[in-house]
This record gives C-alpha cells, sequence and structure tokens, in this order.
C-alpha cells in the first residue's frame, strides 16, 4: 500500500428494492439499505500520457441486514471512525476503527482488497486464493416462502433458466404444507435437480424431526437452519438420523463460531455470508478451517448490491471445489448500484477475470 496520507475513504448511501417481498421463516426483506464505499489512491493519478489511463479505486459495500449485522446506523458510524483512522494512520488503523462492525468491516476490507488485486492486475478470487483460474462456480436458484402454487412456479422457473439447484425457504407455514411443498417442488423439477430448503432457525426438535423425514423422502439434499441458533446438540442429533440429508447451519455459526460447532458435531455443511462475517478475507479463513475439519463451506450473499455479490462471487471461486452457492440473488432486487459483470449461465455464475472485482461505474450513478 502506498504512504497512506494519500488513501482517501468516500462512503454514499443507497435504498435497493426487492422486486417483491422475500417472505423467510426470520420475516420478510422487501428493501436493502447500505453504504456504497470507495477508496481512492491520491497520490496515483495514472499515466499522464494517457488520459484513458484512471488512478487505481477500490470499491467495498456496507448491506447491514438486522439480525445479521450491526443497525445501519452503527454501520455509518464506523465507516466514519474508518475514514478518519485511515487518514491518521493507515489501512490497519481503519480496519481496527470498525471494530466489531460487520457490514463496515465488509465495505473496507473489500475496497482494499480491490484496489491491491487492481494494482496487482489480477482478478480478485486469485489475489485471495493465490490458487488457480476459475472459470465458474456453481449457484443455487433462491425461492422464497410463498404458497405452493408460488413455490412450483418459481422452481419450474428456475430450472427452464438452467439452475440445477434450487433452495426453498420453509418454516412460515406447517411441517406438512412445507413437505407437500417440496413434494411439488420435486415433481416439477425432476430428480436431476438438487433441492436444498432453508428454516432459518423456525422449528422446535420435533417439527424439525419430521421435516427431515418428509424431506429425505423427496431427496431434500441439505437442510439449513431448522432449529434455533443456539441449539447446537440439537442439529447435532438431527445429525444422527437425518436420513441422507445434510444438516448446514447459517445464524449458528455467527452464534457460536467454526471449533463449538465441530467439537459438537452439529453440522455437515456451513454457510457462510461474507456480510455478516466482516468480509471476504476473514471468510476465505473460516473456509479454509471448515474444509480443514470435514466440513463443507458454502458461500451465500444477504441479498446485496452488485458490488458485494461479486465480492461474494470472487470469494466463492477462491474456495476449491465449493458445492452450489447462494449467488443468484442479484434477480431478486428491482434495481441495482451498477450493470453486473457476473453472468448467470446453465446453473453456474461466470466468474470476472478482469483485475480486481471488475465491477465498473457504480460511483457514477
Ligand atoms: O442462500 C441463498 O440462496 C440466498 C441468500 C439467502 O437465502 C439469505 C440471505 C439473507 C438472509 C436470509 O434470509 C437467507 C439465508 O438465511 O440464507
Ligand atoms: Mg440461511
Amino acid at each position: 500500500m502506498s504512504a497512506h496520507e494519500d488513501l482517501s475513504l468516500e462512503y454514499r448511501s443507497f435504498s435497493l428494492d426487492l422486486e417483491e417481498p422475500f417472505e423467510t421463516a426470520d420475516g420478510t426483506i422487501d428493501t436493502r439499505d447500505g453504504f456504497l464505499v470507495r477508496l481512492v489512491d491520491q497520490a496515483d493519478d495514472g499515466d499522464a500520457a494517457d488520459p484513458g489511463d484512471e488512478p487505481p479505486v477500490g470499491y467495498g459495500e456496507a448491506t447491514p441486514l438486522p439480525g445479521w449485522t450491526e443497525s445501519k446506523a452503527d454501520c455509518e458510524r464506523a465507516l466514519d471512525r474508518a475514514r478518519e483512522a485511515l487518514r491518521e494512520g493507515g489501512p490497519s488503523e481503519a480496519l481496527e476503527a470498525v471494530d466489531r462492525q460487520v457490514a463496515a468491516r465488509h465495505a473496507l476490507s473489500l475496497a482494499l482488497a480491490d484496489l491491491q488485486a487492481t494494482r496487482k492486475a489480477t482478478p480478485l478470487y486469485r489475489y485471495l486464493s493465490q490458487g488457480p483460474m476459475v472459470g465458474r462456480v456453481p449457484v443455487n436458484a433462491t425461492i422464497g416462502d410463498g404458497s405452493p402454487d408460488e413455490t412450483v412456479a418459481e422452481a419450474r422457473r428456475a430450472v427452464e433458466r438452467g439452475f440445477d439447484c434450487c433452495k426453498l425457504k420453509v418454516g412460515l407455514r406447517s411441517v406438512e404444507e412445507d413437505v407437500e411443498r417440496v413434494r411439488r417442488a420435486r415433481e416439477v423439477v425432476g430428480d436431476a435437480v438438487e433441492l436444498r430448503a432453508d428454516a432459518n432457525e423456525g422449528w422446535t426438535y420435533e417439527e424439525a424431526e419430521s421435516a427431515l423425514d418428509g424431506f429425505a423422502d423427496h431427496g431434500v439434499s441439505i437442510l439449513e437452519q431448522p432449529l434455533p441458533a443456539g441449539a447446537l446438540e440439537g442439529h447435532a442429533d438431527l445429525r444422527e438420523r437425518s436420513r441422507g440429508v445434510s444438516i448446514a447451519l447459517d445464524e449458528g455459526l455467527l452464534e457460536h463460531g467454526v471449533d463449538a460447532i465441530c467439537e459438537a458435531g452439529a453440522a455437515d455443511v456451513v454457510v457462510l455470508k461474507p456480510m455478516a462475517l466482516g468480509g471476504v478475507d476473514v471468510a476465505r479463513k473460516v473456509a479454509a478451517w471448515l474444509t480443514e475439519l470435514d466440513i463443507t463451506p458454502l458461500v451465500t450473499t444477504t441479498i446485496d448490491g452488485v458490488v458485494a455479490r461479486t465480492g461474494a462471487v470472487h470469494l466463492a471461486a477462491a474456495i476449491p471445489d465449493i458445492p452450489a452457492c447462494g449467488l443468484a440473488t442479484g434477480e431478486l432486487l428491482a434495481e441495482d448500484l451498477g450493470q453486473d459483470p457476473v453472468l448467470l449461465e446453465k446453473g453456474s455464475a461466470v466468474v470476472p477475470q478482469a483485475k480486481g472485482l471488475g465491477v465498473d461505474g457504480v460511483w457514477r450513478r
């Protein structure tokens, strides 16, 4: 990094509506509000002889989600502190200044990584992994907790568009109705498509047991967070009797951390949300630790704008042999921060190979 006095942080607020309210057992998401962050190196003004050569810029995004991260007000205060600390002491001080405000840390660390990868003329995922080139990462379609008819229509549309993995939100209605939604989704997608379900902590142990039985009959591959985050032992017990359905923890990771999950034997799969973990750099380290412990990591967004979403795609590309990830969430938004550099094709996200994140033109909007 060049002399820290030359690096400046700017941020601006945004609000993005969803196409349709996204129903989950944990509530409805209908808008995503946050901050777009930009780091500019004032000392590097590009090649003066080349008018097209602009100074390198790093982009980040903080999109807090109630229940998963700090509030928007706390996030703004943390970004403000980071701006000051960057001026006074440089990037490490700025990262320290955001403290535990994970969405703010996500934005700052992503902008720093984007800037560094851009300077090294390498795509962000290779900067994160030092690994081989990766062309695509597998992604799942995300289907909200709608009525059985809506679920069937969305599952059909996903498969027609080439998805071979669908994640259904469950837990809002009775277990019988959820099993019926899964049965009808299976009927319409056929046997070759992977079906997953995410209950967002919605069930008691008895409900989760009975859902597991019903879901196993319809070939559900992963059941995410059936019980409240605190219930490590409960999840471990469910794993014992899961009839081939893998148990994933999402909210549980934030509450317990990797070691406690591993010790309790509470998960086959752990979901990494970079926005809730404090950044793609943190999430990359957690993924490596999970792999070491024989737990499968997968990546999802928190339904973010294009900057954070693209960061999550790079993160997934930096994790070897990653299963389908919850990254196809741009289509849930009615508007975005800028043009999406990630093409979705036949159930995969095509990983940008330009330097850095590969996101352009967001600041101008
Ligand atoms: O995993 C996906 O397919 C998309 C992301 C997703 O489902 C979520 C994003 C944000 C909050 C949650 O309701 C939810 C999740 O629990 O995984
Ligand atoms: Mg989840």
